[in-house]
């Protein structure tokens, strides 16, 4: 599912965040990305979802080259593939990004409604969708009526609605108290026993200790498999 080999990141200023860093994902798979504060988690994720480019390397995701620097010249995907790409990815956020004037069944079916499909397609996708993150009674209130456990879980439903094949949740843990963590990592299990590979951030070593998935661990722009 995914595939980085060799991928180095610099930014502009200079900054080496990832150094010749491998990483090989199989569909399926539950992943923790860990790492202490600036140690280049989200910048992985970024790359996985071409928020960002590499410097150097190949990127592959569910088999579409992102990036490559191996050729005569570097390969950088289009935005029209990468639009197609993304469809099938879903991306969660520590800030949730919700649409503030929106209620929740509207911030679900806006997603959907930005991928073309019609109203009934989208009617029927909303109640499993929200039934899956606990939200069911909340579908009429507005973002700002919710609690931050569950804004969390709203942005979640709205990478989920379009049936990702893999699911990058950033830090989808990171401003909750450990019961709503807890919820969240449930939920996301739940997914991933569907099929959808899961790579999620976080440096919660209690919730991923509990987790018992597989680890990775970026530091000093290496990354390690730890477990
Ligand atoms: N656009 C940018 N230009 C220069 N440096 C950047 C840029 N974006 C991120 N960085 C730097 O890259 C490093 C990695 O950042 P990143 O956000 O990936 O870390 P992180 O491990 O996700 O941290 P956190 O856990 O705090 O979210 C940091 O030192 C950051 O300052």
């Amino acid at each position: 599912m995914v595939s980085l080999r060799g991928v180095s990141k610099v930014f502009p200023n200079g900054n080496l965040v990832l150094r010749d860093v491998d990483l090989e994902v199989r569909r399926g798979e539950f992943v923790f990305v860990t790492g202490v504060s600036g140690a280049g988690k989200s910048t992985l994720l970024r790359l996985l979802y071409g928020a960002d480019q590499a410097t150097q390397g190949t990127v592959m995701v569910d088999r579409v080259c992102l990036f490559s620097s191996e050729g005569h010249r570097p390969y950088r995907i289009p935005p029209r593939p990468l639009a197609m790409l993304r469809r099938r990815l879903g991306v969660v956020f520590q800030d949730y990004r919700l649409l503030a004037n929106r209620t929740l069944a509207e911030n679900v079916a806006f997603v959907l409604r930005a991928q073309g499909l019609s109203p009934a397609e989208i009617r029927r996708r909303i109640g499993p969708t929200l039934k899956m993150v606990g939200l069911t009674e909340k579908r009429d209130r507005f973002p700002h009526e919710l609690s931050g456990g569950e804004q969390q879980r709203l942005s979640l439903a709205r990478a989920i609605v379009n049936m990702p094949v893999l699911l990058l949740a950033d830090e989808p843990t990171g401003n909750l108290d450990p019961e709503n963590s807890l919820l969240v990592l449930q939920i996301l299990e739940r997914l991933n026993s569907f099929g959808v590979t899961i790579m999620m951030t976080s440096h919660d070593p209690y919730l991923v200790e509990r987790a018992g998935h597989r680890v990775v661990r970026v530091e000093g722009g290496r990354l390690y498999d730890m477990r």
